[in-house]
């Protein structure tokens, strides 16, 4: 559990962040100093912690955390867009694609966890397991059931995990079992669940809910409009599905016949704003991705997932070069792992098959990755004025990144057991690209949230 307390605290070592979509700065000798409300009060570069404390009087007395191991720190990673009710399911989805996938693995889950003890093992499992993937901050679904989707804020709240809650709106095509009875009850339950969440974070510092229409197949246009009306009451975000496989477009199409495109039932309904996050976007066409950007609605790619579900490769530098803001989602359990280091290496991987097709331009760099797993991520949730990097002012979300080190002569005993093999020889940045092409939560020693220890390892030593 997060401790109550923080003390201030001057955290030494190498740290990496973007400054922009292609610029990684990687700083060998920082000096961060971090005060007890978790907030950034220098960064110094190139410097000591003898330079500090005769620059800084005031910090004498603070604590020291030092990076270990071939450590870097680096901002946390930001999920725009993940289920933690499927999280049992991961890696469970067979041949399925989208719309027999729900049919078949994930309304038989979620229905389930109108339980509040198997809400609880599931959703303080997910919550564990995001955060030793270095997760500061999540977008998550839970369920169409209050009390649980209530259930997963408090276990946020009370690990320190930032995140937004959205309770499952769904009031058509949707399973007898397992949907809304009526517009009136799925815009009652999710001004209960708004309400709760702001009752016990009335800040909304570390937990903020998010209205949710599930995807517009399972909204009728009435429902929709009333979850349009209750984001401009209640000024809360909103998150939905968006474009993702061809079938799924063709439904909306004929669900919708008046509607211009998919974008344009959002729009219809007020659901494009700027507050909005629309998972997946693979499939939009010129006018769409103009609309969402006149909106300055915000994109979750999801490349995992997409690739898992045969939706699509979404062309994601045409979203950037459109100037749509854009982070990565997990998307579990269409999307098969938790990490957001792993969505960046699909990221990569997607944008390399799309550069088949659409030339080298279409690929990203590591940076780039790492920029829309941070910076990128924070801007979709609403969050870059607090979280993404490393400047003073912002709050610390971090992670101290360990890569470890061969030892000589390959010897085994007391080898640091990651997945990623540092020779001593390579520079920081080849560490870096090491890192995001084969590291995992082994590598991810601790994690704070707003200057909190939320999560160590036993190999975390101060
Ligand atoms: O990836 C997805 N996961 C879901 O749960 C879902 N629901 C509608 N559309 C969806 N897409
Ligand atoms: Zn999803």
């Amino acid at each position: 559990m997060a401790s109550a307390t923080i003390s201030k605290t001057i955290y030494l070592g190498p740290f990496v962040h973007s400054f922009s979509l292609t610029n990684l700065e990687i700083c060998g000798k920082g000096v961060i100093g971090v005060d007890e409300k978790g907030v950034i009060r220098f960064v110094e570069r190139d410097s000591s912690l003898e330079d500090v404390h005769s620059k800084h009087d005031e910090w004498k007395e603070a604590e020291i955390v030092k990076t270990q191991d071939n450590g870097f720190f680096f901002p946390g990673f930001i999920d725009t867009h993940t289920h933690a009710s499927q999280h049992p399911n991961t890696g469970i989805f067979g041949k399925t694609t989208l719309l027999s996938w729900l049919e078949t693995y994930t309304f038989p889950l979620e229905s389930s966890l109108s339980s509040l003890s198997k809400a609880q093992t599931v959703y303080s499992n997910f919550v564990s397991r995001t955060l030793s993937h270095g997760t500061t901050t999540c977008a998550y679904y839970a369920t169409t059931h209050v009390p649980t989707t209530n259930l997963l804020a408090d276990i946020c709240l009370k690990r320190g995990q930032r995140a937004l809650i959205g309770r499952v709106c769904m009031n058509t095509m949707s399973p007898e079992y397992y949907r809304d009875q009526s517009v009136e009850d799925a815009v009652r339950d999710s001004k209960a669940s708004i309400d709760y969440i702001r009752s016990i974070d009335p800040d909304g510092s570390i937990v903020q809910p998010i209205i949710t229409p599930r995807f517009a197949p399972s909204c009728t246009a009435t429902c929709l409009s009333a979850l349009g009306a209750l984001h401009k009451e209640t000024n809360a975000h909103i998150q939905t599905h968006i474009s993702e496989n061809k079938p799924e477009i063709q439904l909306v199409q004929s669900l919708f016949p008046t509607s211009k495109s998919y974008a344009d039932v959002y729009d219809t309904a007020g659901l494009l704003t700027s507050k909005t996050i629309l998972a997946h976007a693979v499939h939009l066409t010129p006018d769409e991705i103009s609309l969402v950007k006149s909106r300055d609605s915000k994109i979750s790619h999801c490349p995992a997932s997409n690739t898992a579900l045969t939706s699509g490769c979404s062309p994601v530098r045409e979203l950037l070069n459109a100037g749509l803001t854009v982070g990565l989602g997990t998307d579990v359990s269409g999307g098969f792992s938790p990490s957001i280091l792993e969505e960046c290496r699909q990221a990569i991987w997607v944008s390399r098959f799309r550069a088949m097709n659409d030339g080298d331009e279409a690929k990203l760099s590591t940076a780039e990755a790492l920029y829309l797993a941070t910076r990128g991520g924070a801007q979709v949730v609403g969050l870059e004025d607090k979280v993404g990097g490393f400047e003073v002012g912002k709050e610390w979300d971090a992670q101290m990144i360990s890569l470890g080190e061969v030892k000589e002569g390959g010897e085994q005993e007391g080898k640091f057991e990651g997945p990623v093999d540092v020779f001593g020889w390579e520079s920081w940045e080849d560490r870096v690209n090491k890192w995001v092409y084969s590291g995992d939560d082994r590598n991810t020693l601790a994690v704070w949230v707003r200057g909190r220890l939320v999560h160590t390892t036993g190999r975390y030593q101060q």
